[in-house]
Order: C-alpha cells, then structure tokens, then sequence
C-alpha cells in the first residue's frame, strides 16, 4: 500500500472529502487505514509511509511502526524529495533527494523501515520523453538504490511513464520498454543487487485522451510484453502504481496481467496509492463516526487487488463507494 503521499499530496485528497489538511487528521485518516482489522495484513504485505507518519503514533500509543509490524506488515519510507523542472527540457523533470540520503537511510532503517521508494517522472508529447530525462531519471534512480542497499534498505524503483496525453497503446510501450532499457542499464552500471530491488512501474496504458479504447488483455499484452524485453529474470517483483486509473480499472488489469498466458518470471503485484483509498476516503469524509466504513472500503480493496495479484480477480466482483471513478490528476508530478 502506497500511504507516503507527501502533506501537499494529502492535503489534496483531503480537499476533496473537505477536511482540513492537519497534522492530527493525517493522523487520524492513517491510523484508519493501519488499524483496519486482520484482513488487511492478509492481503498487504507493506506499507510507504512519509516521513511524519513514521513518528506518528495511533491513538493508545502505539507507534505506527510497530502497529504495522505487530500485523506482519513491513513499514517502508518514501525518499526521494519531489520532482524539479531540467532546464532546457520541454516541461520535463527529474527527482530530488540524493545529498542527504545516505544518512536518512541509516536513520530509517534504525526506526523499523525496511524498505525505501524514490519516484521518477516521465511524460509522453511529440518529442518528449527526450534522451537527457530518460538519461538523468535512470540515473537518478540507480544512485538513490545503491544507496538505500548500503544502509540496508530494500530499494523500490519506480521510473513511472504518466498517463497524459492522446498516443495510443504501441506509443506507450514502446516509450516504457525505452524507459525501463534505460533504468536496469544504470541500475547495472552501479552495482546494483537487483536480486534486492523491486520495480514500480506504471501498466501499460493508452493515454487518457486517446481516442481508442483498449481491452485488459490488450492492456496486459503491452505490459507484460514491454516487461519480457527490459525487466531481468534476477529482479524478484514488479509492485505496479495505479497511476490516475479507477480502483476497479486498476484491479481489472492486474488480474489481465496475471492471468495472461506466457512467460512472467517475476511477481506481478500492486503498490497503489489512489486505487486503494478512494473509496475508504469517500467513506470516511473525516468523520470519527465512519471510521469502520472507511476502513471495510480499504479492506475491499485490498481484498480485490490481492486476488487479482494471483489472477483470481471476477470483474465486478468487489463493490466499493468510489470503484468506477477516476483517479487522474493531469501532469500528477509530485
Ligand atoms: O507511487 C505511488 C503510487 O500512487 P498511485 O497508485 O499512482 O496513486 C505513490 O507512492 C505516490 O507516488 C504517492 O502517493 C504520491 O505522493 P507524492 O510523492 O506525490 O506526495
């Protein structure tokens, strides 16, 4: 589960459901979603905390840290600082946050993380991703990852390709498969142990405003198609984000990607942050009184995407208040 959205990031799902955008109702909307009951830990098996959440601590006193522990669920912290314009690009970025990060490693792993994400933008136009961002972004990525194995953190990789635009499926892939060429070069040019890594990549998607509509399976092909030509066999699992798509699109296509037919030499599995938590944040509105309504919808959820991680996943099967609605943010850089 992706739970790292940064204050400014919550701040707008907050805005959404009208609650104000607290240290305390931080708080609170993430102990509803680490105190859920037991089903949570059946189908989550980590959660990216920010860094004000890892110190935070439930109502009884218990740190978040090891409320997530005590349920078998392994905390993992989100490093990377944001994401900042390259000059001389058209309106491409790269991610901050190497300087200090050895030493913010060291200090994580010593309060209970075990893993670390450093997120990567890249966006799809007429002449973009061009070769400096997909360059620096690769990077940028390999740096942060040596780094977080020095201190002993499992680092996930995630070089995201964003939604935005009209290119249509065979754009896409061919743009992620250039993308992901350019990461495990990099990755392998740093020493990386990627027996030790894990990759967050974006499906393999159209763009939002492309005006042919695709199949999961479709969807599926291109992405485990893409993934046979770039990822190595020595990478164990690809944590997939949800990237804008609805809780139920997200878990549709998990469960095509998992049921295709094929080669798949790794776990294909989710590490959504939106296609989580839409609806539970739909539930809750901030309000003490539905706290269990959110936490049944993040259940749901999670149920759903853990049984389309084994392909098991029945489309329609799993109802939740906010399972159709979109999850896009135009240009969702940081
Ligand atoms: O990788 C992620 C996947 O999110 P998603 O499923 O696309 O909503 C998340 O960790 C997001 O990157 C994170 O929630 C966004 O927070 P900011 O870094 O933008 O604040």
């Amino acid at each position: 589960m992706a739970a790292d959205e940064s204050t400014a990031t919550i701040g707008k799902r907050f805005a959404g459901i009208n609650v104000e955008n607290t240290e305390e109702n931080r708080r609170l909307y993430r102990q509803l979603l680490f105190t859920a009951d037991t089903r949570l830990e059946e189908s989550i098996s980590g959660v990216i905390l920010y860094h004000e959440t890892v110190y935070q601590k439930a109502d009884d006193g218990t740190p978040f840290v090891k409320l997530l522990q005590n349920k078998g669920i392994l905390p993992g912290i989100k490093v990377d600082t944001g994401v900042v314009d390259l000059l001389g690009s058209e309106g491409e970025g790269t991610t901050q946050g190497l300087d200090d990060l050895g030493k913010r490693c060291a200090q994580y792993k010593k309060d209970g993380c075990q893993f670390a994400k450093w997120r990567c933008v890249l966006k799809i136009g007429k002449n973009i991703p061009s070769y400096q961002a997909i360059l620096e972004n690769a990077n940028v990525l390999a740096r942060y990852a040596s780094i977080c194995q020095a201190n002993g953190l499992v680092p996930i990789v995630e070089p995201e390709v964003l939604p935005d635009g009209d290119h249509d499926l065979d754009r896409a892939q061919k743009v992620t498969e250039t993308v992901l060429a350019f990461v495990y070069k990099a990755l392998n040019d740093h020493h990386v142990y990627l027996e030790g890594t894990l990759l967050k990549p974006n499906m393999v998607t159209a763009g939002q405003s492309c005006p042919t509509k695709y199949t999961p399976e479709q969807v599926a092909l291109a992405t485990v198609t893409a993934f046979r030509r770039t990822v190595p066999v020595a990478v164990p699992g690809v944590t997939f984000l949800s990237g804008g798509q609805s809780e139920e699109e997200a878990s549709v296509h998990l469960n095509a990607i998992n049921a295709l037919p094929g080669k798949k030499p790794w776990a294909l599995t989710f590490s959504y942050g939106r296609a989580l938590q839409a609806s539970a944040l739909k539930a809750w509105q901030g309000k003490p009184e539905n706290v269990k309504d959110g936490q049944e919808e993040v259940l749901k959820r999670a149920k759903a995407n853990g049984l389309a991680s084994l392909g098991q996943y029945q489309a329609g099967s799993i109802q939740s208040v906010a399972a159709a609605k979109s999850n896009f943010i135009t240009a969702h850089a940081y």
